[in-house]
């Protein structure tokens, strides 16, 4: 694919500009005007501002990131060309509305090149679990000399340990890739997969209570939707084993977090924690402080220069739009009820 034999689409940043920023360096930024017809300058983030009424008015696509407002039907009335929207980051919930599709508008987006980052903190996460870094950390730090290791981590270590996956999505399944050259066991949970599938994935397929009772890491990746919520309530947590660790980097409220925050305090299950519910948790809560929870701000998807890798999905989208050619990551409507 070469971008000079391509058609340059009349294009439209929707996004904060800070976001913007972040995106597009210089050579993404060349990329950009290489690929579309924009002012990389204007990142709209109000439809109706008077200033972008005619950049609007032309739009054939919209390149899309954090803070494009929703694109209600009298958005679209702006927009009486737009037809497609690319969005640079993962879900479109946001921003993409009934009246989009109703028009035909086609849309894609990076949430595959999104699912990286997540999928390779999740890694880290179990590896660590499994050596248990946060006991002897803590053991280290109490001592301050030295620390009987083979006594403390007798019964830790990375082989043959299982590994509960919930969900296979973008992240679940790449985290499934990821963990493939490792000696773990993976067990997986998702509703929509068959063990055929799953043994294809190279994973076993399980019910959600198995994984719980099996899993010496459990590691949740289903989308937020009515029939996740508390997925991990009270007596599922009960059924994980003494001294397992819960991963979450899907959403907090896929767990009850008051019935996770008791395990944690007796000590029983330790967690690693990057969303919760609510989110930020407040500033009493144990989750800050307690030695066997690694808790973290929502930093598992795309942040710094893992924004870049957004920036090129988005535009090698672009850039097949141009070409009259299908999408990598195209968004369909009837996968949206069990998306993220
Ligand atoms: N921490 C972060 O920074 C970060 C970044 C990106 C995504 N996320 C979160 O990670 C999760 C996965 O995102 P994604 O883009 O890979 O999702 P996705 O849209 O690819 O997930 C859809 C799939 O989830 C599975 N699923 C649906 N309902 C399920 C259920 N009840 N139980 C188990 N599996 C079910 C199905 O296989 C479905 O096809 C989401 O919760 C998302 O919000 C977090
Ligand atoms: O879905 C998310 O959590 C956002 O994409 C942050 O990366």
């Amino acid at each position: 694919m070469t971008p000079s034999a391509h058609r340059r689409p009349r294009t439209v940043l929707a996004m904060e500009p800070r976001v913007r920023d972040a995106l597009f360096d210089a050579a993404a930024r060349r990329r950009l005007t290489a690929v579309a017809a924009t002012d990389p300058a204007v990142a709209v983030r109000d439809f109706t501002a008077p200033e972008h009424a005619a950049a609007l008015a032309g739009a054939e696509a919209l390149l899309t990131g954090w803070g494009c407002p929703p694109l209600t039907e009298s958005a679209l009335e702006r927009m009486p060309r737009l037809r497609t929207v690319v969005h640079a980051a993962g879900s479109v919930k946001h921003h993409v509305t009934d009246a989009c599709w109703q028009r035909g508008i086609t849309v894609a987006s990076a949430a595959a090149a999104n699912a990286l980052p997540v999928a390779e903190y999740t890694v880290a996460a179990v590896l660590f679990a499994g050596k248990r870094v946060l006991d002897a950390q803590r053991a280290y730090r109490e001592r301050r000399g030295r620390v009987d290791a083979p006594a403390l981590l007798a019964g830790a270590g990375n082989f043959r340990r299982t590994v509960g996956v919930v969900g296979a999505s973008r992240v679940g399944r790449r985290v499934i890739e990821l963990l493939r050259p490792y000696d773990l066991r993976v067990l997986l949970y998702d509703p929509y997969v068959t063990g055929e599938e799953a043994a294809r994935l190279g994973v076993r397929a399980v019910d959600l209570d198995e994984l719980a009772r099996a899993g010496d890491v459990v590691t949740l990746h289903a989308p937020e939707l009515p029939g996740t919520r508390h997925l991990f309530d009270r007596a599922r947590l009960a059924l994980m084993p003494d001294g397992a660790t819960l991963v979450n980097t899907a959403r907090g409220s896929l767990v009850d977090t008051e019935a996770l925050t008791r395990e944690l305090v007796a000590g029983r299950l330790s967690a690693v924690l990057d969303v919760t519910e609510p989110e930020v948790p407040p500033a009493g809560s144990p989750l800050y402080d307690l030695p066997n929870v690694l808790l973290t701000p929502h930093v598992a998807g795309s942040l710094g220069n893992e924004l870049g890798r957004l920036a090129h999905t988005a535009l090698d989208e672009l850039e097949r739009y141009g070409h009259g050619l299908p999408y990598a990551g195209p968004v369909r409507p009837g996968d949206l009820p069990r998306s993220a």
